[in-house]
């Protein structure tokens, strides 16, 4: 799914009115109704007392005042709070204004004018608060009177849903002054850059879209750098088996992998990559790797380096489809001497991560040896180490893109919302994964993975996109077994199988 910035989005939005045709009055009761079905599903009127509803005078606000209708006809129980602190009232506001004022008339619904902090009620503690002040209309950080109703309302313990953007945050910049913090955030058709970074993670809460049936054709055509990783990209990589197939033809990955101490790392990337369909793998380990590595991963064959306790050379390199190379490898300098070596000897995409990344962001020389399409996987740390300090997630992800384009290279930035950069400068983010997967090994999983697809001849970017959406998906189902706090880097290897067969029904 594409993402489009705030003004993008507006010129969708315009497009739309002008070619489906709509009139903007009826997109916003569309937006509305979308918002309603999401909001009845997850908030049945039988959980709790009250919705308040709290409206800017903007569109987000008429947003709003429609929802809150929207929301009595379905029987919900509603309050609307609204924010007197300027006299701009957009037209749709207006008119929802006179619809919602109709209900007041019958004494469906309470309308009150809120012009300070101190006008503002106590809330009960069975009500939901739905955050319609300000959306994707937001020009200056906020201050004043705004601003203390925000604090007020994020001191409430209640239940806060924002509508489309939560009040105060910057969709496609890094935010300044005060923000809701919102519960959900439920975003019109795309969620925001924004959303996706974690410094605004405390504000949007999570999220999630839906289309308002803004004009595909022209969003299409819009160009955009980010895009958003939903099930039917992933659906149309996958690649089903064919029933002839057999190990020859899904390839033979070599692992670089393991030190002594860190055998660990490379244990759980070759199960990985066997988890994701490698047909054969070879695992290269210092001397004393060998017997743990024959005993814990039967299925892989060993490569044995002359030295017992790291990794110092490796041969016939070009008999294999892929190559990884980083996780438990330690930084020793024979180490590095034989990671310069291979890079400046292999034409072909390989993957990198951890001790590999780590030596290179000790030698940034050594960036220009790197195959071209070869993935590099950092946790923000060791993109640090590689690319330096930023100040933001924004600032990070423009470097992120630059370097891929630098050196033709994929970088995969792991978090929450991994984002993948290509070497086009183009990020996807991903959707699947979950806080649990900040373990222990998660890394080695996903680097195993990566592996096994590229091996299979899933070309890098295909991959990177897939890969990532699959340890994600691991762990989702890991976690809804094990429970996040427990989930191990192991869990996610075991879930894989069952990843796939999710991926398969998608
Ligand atoms: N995406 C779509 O296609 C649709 C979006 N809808 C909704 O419309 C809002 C955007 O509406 P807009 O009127 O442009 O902006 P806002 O309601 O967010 O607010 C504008 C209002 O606020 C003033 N303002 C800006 N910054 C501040 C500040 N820091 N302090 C105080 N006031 C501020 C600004 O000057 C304006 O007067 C979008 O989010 C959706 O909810 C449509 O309903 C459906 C189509
Ligand atoms: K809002």
């Amino acid at each position: 799914m594409k993402i489009l910035s705030t003004t993008q989005t507006r010129e969708a939005d315009a497009y739309t009115i002008a070619h489906e045709p709509i009139l903007s009055i009826d997109l916003m009761e569309r937006a509305s109704r979308t918002f309603t079905s999401w909001f009845v599903k997850k908030f049945p009127k039988s959980t709790f007392e009250m919705v308040s509803v709290i409206c800017g005078k903007g569109n987000n606000g008429g947003d709003g005042l429609a929802i809150a209708r929207l929301l009595e006809e379905r029987g919900y129980d509603v309050a609307v709070f609204i924010l007197n602190l300027t006299d701009n009232e957009t037209e749709d506001f207006k008119t929802n204004l006179e619809r919602v004022r109709q209900l007041q008339d019958l004494n469906k619904v309470v309308i009150k004018e809120v012009s300070s902090v101190e006008e503002m009620p106590v809330f009960g503690g069975d009500e939901i608060l739905i955050d319609a002040m300000l959306g994707s209309g937001l020009n200056r950080p906020i201050t004043g009177a705004l601003a203390d109703i925000l604090h007020f309302l994020n001191e409430c313990e209640n239940t806060v849903v924002a509508v489309d953007v939560p009040t105060g945050v910057f969709t496609d910049m890094p935010t300044v002054g005060a923000c809701i913090e919102a519960d959900y955030t439920f975003a019109f058709e795309f969620p925001k850059l924004a959303f996706l970074f974690p410094e605004n993670f405390h504000y949007v809460g999570d999220f999630v879209c839906a289309s308002i049936g803004l004009d595909q054709k022209y969003i299409a055509s819009v160009d955009s750098p980010y895009y958003y990783i939903t099930s039917d990209i992933v659906k149309r990589i996958y690649k089903r088996r064919d029933k002839f197939a057999h190990k020859g033809v899904f390839g033979h990955a070599l692992l670089i992998m393991g030190s002594y101490g860190k055998m660990g790392a490379a244990i759980l990337a070759t199960r990985a990559c066997l988890r994701a369909g490698v047909g054969l793998v070879t695992v290269h380990v210092p001397i004393c790797g060998y017997e743990v590595m024959q005993t814990a991963v039967p299925e892989a064959m060993v490569s044995l380096d002359e030295d017992r306790f790291i990794f110092t050379k490796v041969y016939d390199l070009p008999k294999y489809s892929t190559i990884a190379i980083g996780c438990g490898l330690s930084t020793k300098n024979r180490t590095r001497n034989a990671l310069c070596y291979m890079l400046k000897h292999l034409n072909r995409p390989t993957v990198l991560d951890a001790d590999a990344l780590n030596i290179l962001g000790q030698s940034p020389d050594w960036f220009e040896y790197i195959p071209k399409g070869s993935i590099l996987t950092p946790h923000p740390k060791e993109f640090e180490r590689m690319f330096g300090k930023v100040y933001d997630n924004f600032e990070r992800n423009e470097l992120q893109r630059r370097k891929a384009q630098e050196f033709g290279v994929y970088i995969i930035l792991k978090g929450a919302n991994t984002c993948v950069a290509t070497p086009e400068g183009v990020c996807y983010f991903n959707s699947t994964g979950n806080p649990g997967m900040g373990t222990a090994g998660s890394g080695d999983v996903l680097t195993g993975i990566l592996a096994g697809l590229l091996s299979q001849e899933y070309d890098p970017l295909e991959a990177c996109i897939l890969g990532v959406y699959i340890h994600g998906l691991a762990g989702d189902i890991a976690a809804e077994v094990e429970s996040e706090e427990s989930l191990t880097a192991g869990d996610l290897v075991n879930y894989l199988g069952k990843a796939f067969l999710k991926l398969r029904k998608l």
